[in-house]
């Protein structure tokens, strides 16, 4: 195929340059209709380089007078005849602004980039982020960016004073790792309110230009890199850079957050050849990251409370050799623009926390922690619903019972009340996402079912549950289980309860521990290492351990740390349900 284009380049810039493209729709082409204000999509070509058209190569994206639409020409051999290029082998694409080959990183700044930072200064959420295939240049724009960033920011312009934190992070295939404390390993979790957080990454606290320069210099040689066909230096992970802004003024502000983002590069067509297997899955991997979903979750989510801002810049090799990946990219873009929702800030409802101001939850306070009501300005002086449903329980009892008359038992109840009305109104936003998007809700989502109140719950019309929903609890499936004495009917998934206890000589109990389990299956069956060599008549089964999660009452479920149980050892089944909303499991009434 390349030798076609090079044995054809000079008919092909023939071509281009007789091309008359036929009239856009108006609607299409002005720019902005087909957006939302709160998307920016713009497209950058680069510069054809030095050793693309030294080979010979011309270039095949243009940008269409001073519009913001591109065209992609490509050259293919008819049955018979010359090479053509025509309306179906040339292509248009719309976006909300074109920066050409003489743009300068300087003016993409200016004019899309630099609203991002008042915009984080005063509370929203802004996100920068660059994609396209390998080599088009998200490094060089990223990188360029950054700095002005940093020059905006730190140059002293900006109203009131905020403290800026940075750090960045880097995502390849499923990992990701801190490039500010030696690529230590940090885990991209959710929290129960959906809001992503970058665990184990260092913040780093920034007073002036040359700190943060210097801290995003220090992430980008670390960056790790590997060669390819199209860019030797490429990188093959995401970078993420964010900056944290806190108002010190206002502690129940919520802090601006501005996001940088220089995503990897999806490899050509024409590199596929060249790369073994092992290399493209990794590729697949990177490109398809979960933690990367996640971590651009609030671009994308439709339910998101924060205003939010977000350019992105589709980057673009114009070489005719890389046609197919640049119209790719282009294609992209126009979805983008399309399909990012508004971001609608969330009313505040009495029944969902997470809505709350510090002067609504003062006033829940007040009227739901019994007697003696719990102090509002001793558990919340200045903390949002959101805030106090971050705060660690310790700290939160803690709180409570600065309140003189108040037990240890009504700051457990109240503690509890809470987080229970914060899971039920995460669960019923869950249901309305499903029945938004046609989806059947599952039982977790729909109907708790537990082995006291199956059937019970069931209005009338409701189908019974499936044997699907019903495995979404760990009750026994089978109907009529729960009258079988529970280690008559062990199998993988049941949770059971057993201890252990220490004792001194003489028989003293020094210390009793109580354990929860996942069965995984008859100890036997995993080999010799595990096998059971006390006797048939002691079974024993492998069991994955339960351990109290975040939240009090919520527990997750540790794979990997197994241990084996006797059955006589076990003392109970214990019934558990998973809760999408929090992502814990929860012990069944
Ligand atoms: N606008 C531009 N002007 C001049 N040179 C550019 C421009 N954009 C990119 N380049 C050059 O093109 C090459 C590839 O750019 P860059 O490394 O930014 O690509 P990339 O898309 O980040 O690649 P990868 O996905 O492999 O990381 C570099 O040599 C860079 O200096």
């Amino acid at each position: 195929m390349e030798q076609f284009l090079l044995d054809n380049a000079d008919r092909y810039r023939k071509l281009v340059g007789l091309f008359k493209p036929a009239a856009l729709n108006k609607k299409t082409d002005s720019g902005t209709e087909a957006a939302s204000s709160d998307i920016t999509v713009s497209a950058r070509i680069r510069p054809i380089l030095e050793e693309e058209t030294s080979q010979g190569f011309p270039d095949s994206v243009f940008r269409r007078g001073p519009s913001s639409t591109v065209d992609v020409h490509e050259l293919r051999q008819p049955v018979r005849g010359l090479p053509t290029l025509n309306a179906t082998q040339s292509s248009n694409f719309t976006v909300d602004q074109v920066f050409g080959p003489d743009s300068t990183t300087n003016q993409i700044y200016e004019s899309l980039v630099k609203p991002l930072v008042p915009w984080a200064w005063s509370g929203g959420v802004s996100t920068l982020f660059a994609y396209g295939q390998t080599g088009s240049g998200k490094t060089y724009t990223v990188s360029g960016l950054q700095r002005h960033v940093a020059g905006t920011l730190m140059g002293g312009a900006m109203e009131a004073e905020r403290k800026v934190h940075i750090c960045i992070i880097e995502l390849a295939g499923q990992t990701a790792h801190d490039l500010l404390n030696a690529r230590k390993q940090i885990s991209i979790l959710e929290d129960s309110l959906g809001t992503t957080q970058l665990a184990g990454a260092v913040e780093h606290h920034v007073t002036d230009k040359g700190a943060l320069v210097a801290l995003i210099d220090i992430a980008a040689s670390l960056r790790s890199t590997a060669s390819t066909l199209m860019n030797d230096t490429s990188s093959r992970s995401h970078a993420i850079c964010r900056i944290r802004l806190e108002d010190p003024s206002d502690p129940e502000a919520d802090d601006g957050l501005l996001y940088l983002v220089d995503l990897a590069g999806s490899e050509a067509a024409r590199d596929r050849s060249a790369h073994d297997a092992a290399r493209m899955k990794e590729a697949r991997e990177i490109n398809s990251s979960l933690a990367l979903t996640k971590t651009l979750k609030h671009v994308f989510d439709p339910a998101g409370a924060r205003a939010l801002r977000t350019v992105v810049v589709a980057c673009v090799n114009p070489c005719l050799a890389d046609v197919g990946a640049s119209k790719n990219t282009l294609r992209y873009a126009e979805m983008l623009r399309a399909v990012v929702p508004r971001a609608r800030p969330a009313a505040f409802d009495p029944a969902v926390p997470a809505t709350w101001n510090n002067a609504q939850l003062r006033t829940w306070i007040g009227r739901s922690s019994g007697t003696p009501p719990i102090s509002p300005t001793l558990l919340a002086p200045q903390e949002t619903g959101p805030q106090l449903l971050r705060l660690a329980v310790p700290e939160f009892l803690a709180r409570c019972l600065q309140t003189a008359g108040v037990t240890a038992e009504q700051a457990q109840a109240f503690q509890t009340k809470f987080w229970k009305l914060h899971i039920d109104s995460q669960k019923k936003k869950q249901q309305q996402l499903t029945s938004n998007l046609g989806l059947k809700p599952n039982s977790s989502t729909s109907k708790p079912t537990s082995a006291g109140t199956r059937g019970e719950e069931e209005t009338e019309g409701d189908a019974a549950p499936t044997r699907m929903e019903r495995l979404s609890s760990s009750a026994d499936p089978e109907p009529g289980a729960d009258s079988i004495p529970f280690k008559q009917r062990i199998r993988p998934g049941m949770v059971v309860g057993w201890s252990r206890t220490w004792t001194v000589a003489g028989g003293a109990v020094l210390r009793a521990e109580k354990h929860l389990g996942v069965v995984l299956c008859p100890a036997a069956a995993v080999g010799p290492r595990v096998c059971d060599v006390r006797g048939k008549e002691k079974e024993r089964y492998l069991c994955a351990m339960v351990l109290p999660g975040m939240m009090s009452g919520a527990y997750s479920v540790s794979l990997w740390r197994q241990t084996v149980v006797d059955v006589e050892q076990m003392e109970a089944e214990v019934l558990m349900e998973y809760d999408e909303a929090t992502r814990f499991y929860y012990m069944m009434v």
